[in-house]
């Protein structure tokens, strides 16, 4: 798999979990092109299959039907191990709180996402650079315990990136923030997003945040589609 600007590509994706009469339609028929450097938003309720989207893009699971493809790649039909590798290689994640392991610095956060990536950063791409393109170079020797939730997830934003993923997938990023750090965050996603040339789905239940992403969809019963006015 090529690395580096890479679409993703959804179509016609159906999941199912459960068994039986607990069994639940998570995606129905789901399709959606990302593009490198696109940064689009996914709203929904609770439970309308917004984790469920990002676990299928992200490799975590497979779907029942339909097409996930990456780089040439399709996840539906690969093998654990290439699953595996696809979101070792091609994902970054980017989480609620910024999910940030408490006894490491922050660039050593980022340093160790680059072992357990094996990779080495690129002379432009480096821990240090990449903490500074976020706005967090004078926290850099900082444990999460001493840092902001917005500098938490400034930090987690240059931890998904520092892998130079093709994809980067990000859950509810602002749950923990107010409506200005909220906004803060979503500009420096869209910002990364078209810089590296990523192919980023943000889920979010917070309509405040959309006007600096490129697209807005809406998750209704695990159907993707166009964003309706609620009244
Ligand atoms: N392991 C499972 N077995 C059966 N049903 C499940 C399972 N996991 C999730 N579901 C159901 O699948 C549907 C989609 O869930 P999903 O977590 O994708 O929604 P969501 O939009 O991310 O919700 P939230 O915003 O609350 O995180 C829900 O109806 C949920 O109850």
């Amino acid at each position: 798999m090529t690395r580096g600007s890479a679409a993703l590509e959804l179509a016609h994706v159906t999941l199912r979990l459960g068994d039986g009469d607990a069994q639940v339609t998570a995606l129905d028929d789901v399709t959606l092109d990302v593009t490198p450097g696109e940064l689009v938003a996914v709203l929904g309720p609770s439970g309308s299959g917004k984790s469920s989207l990002l676990a299928v893009a992200g490799g975590l699971t497979r779907p029942d039907e339909g097409s996930v493809r990456v780089g040439g790649v399709d996840l539906a039909t690969a093998s654990r191990r290439e699953l595996a590798r696809y979101r070792r290689e091609q994902v970054g994640f980017v989480f609620q709180s910024g999910n940030l392991i408490p006894a490491l610095t922050a660039v050593d956060q980022l340093r160790f996402a680059l072992r357990i990536a094996g990779r080495r950063a690129d002379a432009a791409h480096t821990p240090e650079l990449l903490l500074e393109r976020v706005g967090m170079s004078a926290r850099a020797g900082h444990r999460p315990h001493q840092l902001s939730g917005g500098e938490r997830q400034r930090v987690g934003i240059a931890r998904a990136l520092v892998t130079r993923p093709s994809v980067l997938l990000v859950d509810e990023p602002t749950a923990a923030l107010d409506r200005a750090r909220s906004r803060e965050i979503v500009a420096l996603l869209a910002q990364e997003t078209h810089e590296f040339g990523v192919a980023t789905v943000m889920v979010t239940h917070d309509h405040d945040v959309i006007g600096a992403c490129d697209r807005v969809l809406e998750m209704v019963d695990g159907k993707l589609g166009q964003v309706h006015a609620h009244s």
